[in-house]
């Protein structure tokens, strides 16, 4: 039995501030606990209304440690950056007072930079409170992508690694990715999907309807460490 519970929402202002407040309630939630919170997101464009929202809540931000699931290996002036988007639409506002801890270094591979990239990571007090995945029309979340040069080494269960480079045709340019067992490391999992496309290839991964194609969220969907709440709208 699959632990997915679904949001659909027919405006997607409304998913972005819904979504918003329920990840603020859970970052506080963990301030309460443990004194302090750690949040996993996503770039790509679908999560820059549910960051504006997000940026405004009233939390103690200060506490907050901020990262992404994935970068990519460009500068941040470039557009494709996500630490560029998290900057600008996320850490702003009340936000600008958490701290971020980016998943890129200057360096021209992410092999170059791997070892000062864990050192990163090693500065997050894990395990994560909130991971927000996106996923793309291929199907792949985080940088999980078809066909990706070390997708089966993310995705395995048992890896130890947090953090690997990847690489494949459809990623663009070479990618930085938490690795599944690390992201599966949180104690609330949402995915964050928007258009009716993104939707059909959900369900058919969901049902494993790939015809020959492997879609890599279904190792998302499939687990069964952490329930996977989705939110949808059109
Ligand atoms: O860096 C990235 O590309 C992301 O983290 C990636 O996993 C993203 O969530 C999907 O590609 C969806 O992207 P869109 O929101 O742009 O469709």
């Amino acid at each position: 039995m699959l632990n997915i519970a679904t949001h659909s929402f027919t405006d997607c202002q409304a998913l972005a501030a819904s979504l918003a407040e329920r990840v603020a309630g859970l970052l506080r939630e963990a301030i309460a606990a443990r004194g302090r919170a750690v949040l996993a997101v996503s770039g790509g464009s679908t999560p820059k209304h549910f960051f504006e929202h997000l940026s405004h809540a009233e939390l103690d931000w200060p506490k907050v440690q901020v990262t992404l699931v994935d970068e990519r290996w460009v500068p941040e002036s470039s557009e494709r950056s996500n630490a560029r988007l998290v900057k600008a639409t996320l850490l702003t506002d009340r936000a600008a007072a958490a701290t971020f801890v980016p998943l890129h270094q200057d360096t021209p591979t992410p092999e170059e930079g791997l070892a000062a990239l864990e050192a990163q990571v090693d500065a997050l007090a894990l395990p994560f409170d909130v991971v927000v995945l996106g996923m793309g029309p291929d199907g792949h979340t985080a940088s999980f992508f078809p066909g990706g040069d070390r997708l089966a080494e993310a995705l395995d269960p048992a890896g130890t690694a947090r953090v690997i480079p990847m690489r494949a045709d459809g990623a663009g340019e070479p990618r930085i990715t938490f690795t599944l067992p690390a992201l599966l490391d949180t104690r609330a999992l949402f995915l964050h999907i928007e258009g009716d496309a993104k939707r059909r290839v959900l369900a058919d991964a969901q049902l494993g309807l790939a015809e020959g194609r492997d879609y890599p969220v279904r190792a998302v969907l499939e687990q069964t460490r952490v329930p996977v709440t989705v939110y949808w709208c059109p």
